[in-house]
This record gives C-alpha cells, sequence and structure tokens, in this order.
C-alpha cells in the first residue's frame, strides 16, 4: 500500500465540497490504491455544517481514506498539502458575470496562497475553483513565491467536458469518440471553445457538423453553460463542477492517455503568443506528474481573434487586483 498523500479542500461544507470529497476519498482521483488523508478548510461559522459531512465520510468507512482533519484555519490546512483543490469562494447569482465575483472572493487567495507558500508540499499541486478561477489563481500564485507558478492551475476542465459532451451529442457519438476539443482562454463567457483541431472518430469535428452550428450554436452555449445551470437550477453547477476537478487532478497527478488533450488554465509562458502574467486555458498533455502545453497548432484569424478577447479580459482581471498580486 502506497504512503498516504494530504489532500486540501477548501470551502468543503459547500456544495461542490459535497460532490467532491466522497469522489476523493474513494479514490477516483488519485487512484484506488491511493490512501488520503483530507484536510478540509471552512470559515468558522461553516464549521458545525462541516462537522456532518465529516460524519458522512466516516460512516463511507471508505478504505482509501486515512485521516480527515476539519479546520478553520488555513496555516493548519495547508501544513502538507499535496494537493490544493480551492473551491472555497462565493457562487454568482443570475445576471452576474464571474468577474463580478472578484472583489468578494479575490481577497480569499492572497492568505490561501500564503498559507500554501509555508506548509505546502514543494512540488504541491494547486486547483482553483472558485470563481473567477482564472484570477484567483493568479493571486495564490503571487502570494507563493516559493512554489513554481506551475504548481497553480485554474480549472478549464468543466467547459472542456461540456465541449466534448455537446459536439458528441450532436454527431450522434460516444464523449469516448471525441479528441482534441480545447477550450482557451478564461472561464468566463469570453473563452473559444475550439473544434479547429477537434475529431470525431477520428475524423475532423468540422467535416461534421456545420459551420454555422459550430460559431452560432456551440460555441455560446459552451460559453453561456453555467449561466444556463444557474437559470435552470437556481444554483451554480456542483457535481459538474466537481467531477471535472477530480478529471482536471487525476490527469495531472497519473498523466493522460496516449495523444489525449485537455484544457487546463495554467500561467501563460509566451505560447501562441499569451505573454506571461495571466492563467490561460491551453490544451495540455500531462505526464509524470507535469502538464505541458501542446505546441504546434495553427490558429486561423478566426481563433486569433478568440484568443485575443480573452486575453484582453484576463488583462483587466489583472490589472483590477493589481494590489492583491503579493
Ligand atoms: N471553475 C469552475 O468551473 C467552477 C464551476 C462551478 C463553480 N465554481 C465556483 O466555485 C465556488 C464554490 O461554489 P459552491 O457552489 O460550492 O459554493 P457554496 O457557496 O455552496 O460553497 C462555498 C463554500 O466556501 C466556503 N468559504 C467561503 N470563504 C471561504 C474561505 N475563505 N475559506 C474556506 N472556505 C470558504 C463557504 O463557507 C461555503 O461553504 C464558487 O465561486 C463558484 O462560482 C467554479
Ligand atoms: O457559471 C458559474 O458561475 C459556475 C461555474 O463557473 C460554471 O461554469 O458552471
Amino acid at each position: 500500500m502506497k504512503a498516504p498523500v494530504t489532500v486540501t479542500v477548501t470551502g468543503a461544507a459547500g456544495q461542490i465540497g459535497y460532490a467532491l470529497l466522497f469522489r476523493i476519498a474513494s479514490g477516483d482521483m488519485l487512484g484506488k490504491d491511493q490512501p488520503v488523508n483530507l484536510n478540509l478548510l471552512e470559515i468558522t461559522p461553516a464549521l458545525g455544517a462541516l462537522e456532518g459531512v465529516c460524519m458522512e465520510l466516516n460512516d463511507c468507512a471508505f478504505p482509501l481514506l486515512n485521516a480527515i482533519n476539519p479546520t478553520d484555519d488555513a496555516n493548519k490546512a495547508f501544513d502538507g498539502c499535496d494537493y490544493g483543490l480551492l473551491v472555497g469562494a462565493m457562487p454568482r447569482k443570475e445576471g452576474m458575470e464571474r468577474k463580478d465575483l472578484l472583489s468578494a472572493n479575490g481577497g480569499i487567495f492572497g492568505p490561501q496562497g500564503k498559507a500554501l507558500n509555508a506548509g505546502a508540499s514543494r512540488d504541491v499541486k494547486v486547483l482553483v475553483v472558485g470563481n473567477p478561477a482564472n484570477t484567483n489563481a493568479l493571486i495564490a500564485s503571487a502570494n507563493a513565491p516559493d512554489l513554481d507558478p506551475s504548481c497553480f492551475n485554474a480549472m478549464m476542465r468543466l467547459d472542456h467536458n461540456r465541449a466534448m459532451s455537446q459536439l458528441a451529442e450532436k454527431t450522434g457519438t460516444a464523449t469516448t469518440d471525441v479528441n482534441h476539443v480545447v477550450v482557451w482562454g478564461n472561464h468566463s463567457s469570453t473563452q473559444f471553445p475550439d473544434l479547429y483541431q477537434a475529431t470525431v472518430g477520428g475524423s475532423a469535428a468540422l467535416s461534421k457538423v456545420d459551420e454555422n452550428w459550430y460559431k452560432e450554436d456551440f460555441i455560446p452555449t459552451v460559453q453561456q453553460r453555467g449561466a444556463a445551470i444557474i437559470k435552470a437550477r437556481g444554483a451554480s453547477s456542483a457535481a459538474s463542477a466537481a467531477s471535472a476537478a477530480i478529471d482536471h487532478m487525476r490527469n495531472w497527478a497519473l498523466g493522460t492517455a496516449d495523444g489525449e488533450w485537455v484544457s487546463m488554465g495554467v500561467p501563460a509562458d509566451g505560447s501562441y503568443g499569451i505573454e506571461p502574467g495571466i492563467m490561460f486555458g491551453y490544451p495540455c498533455t500531462c505526464s509524470g506528474g507535469k502538464y505541458e502545453i501542446v505546441q504546434g497548432i495553427e490558429l486561423n484569424d478566426y481563433a486569433k481573434a478568440k484568443l485575443a478577447a480573452t486575453e484582453k479580459e484576463l488583462r483587466e482581471e489583472r490589472d483590477a487586483v493589481a494590489e492583491l498580486l503579493g
């Protein structure tokens, strides 16, 4: 049996937390041979609700769940952290854009970055889910100067999975037939869900759907899916968000399949003309616990304009939180 690793989840008593913790504890994220310690961070008023979640985790008698440590102290929660899922943040309501949450949520991620810097494993993998995820990930990373920026990711995987599912449904195929979908840029309505490289059953996706559907239906549907869920449920996505977080972390930790691309929000490094200073959704592959941005994709003028629009929004978000960047 492997030695346990420590997984820290913030916002553990929230709706995503409730869908996420049981899957981590059952081995869906890190494998059925990997015991875990769960460090669960909440704000003080939510500790009572968190205690109930801990009781339920215990009641599952998960073979892989080695220890549960609930706390309202970020330094304790991130001490020895190997994997951090930064979920705790306010969700948006109908009519808001995710960036409208920056003033409410941005302040959460500086102190958590500092706590990670102080106590986490030096090759910790941190996935920021709380919105606006890309800019919150930037804030956390900027406040953790001793951790490599590549330790921090923002979640684009829900958008990626949404794009896969929309394409599979339209073409009457399974999501397992779909590959090389990319969601570039921000986890926001400026994101660019890109099908130019995508394949369905090995053939070009855009030979199977018409361009009008791609540009006028598919792209807005994926961009606006979060808002559509809020409208329908009266609450933002939770189980699908948790599932995407599991997928992202599993691939990052255990690798992607041969030839598989996944969309990850990672520090921009100049790839595709996106200069450093923002967390940008890119196509990635993973192996040996590291991600790599897929290189060599030819972008047409339409794609270049879409990348420029989402980059512009991310730079504006960055400017809006300049004082939080350490
Ligand atoms: N990136 C994505 O794809 C994606 C998808 C869905 C939701 N989200 C975002 O995830 C966040 C959480 O969503 P939810 O539905 O679980 O919300 P929720 O309100 O149900 O839960 C959030 C929890 O975070 C806790 N919290 C607040 N501040 C905290 C702090 N400083 N430290 C620790 N915990 C804290 C709250 O007490 C609450 O229990 C929201 O910002 C939402 O918009 C992102
Ligand atoms: O849309 C939201 O605010 C929640 C989440 O980011 C989503 O994409 O479902």
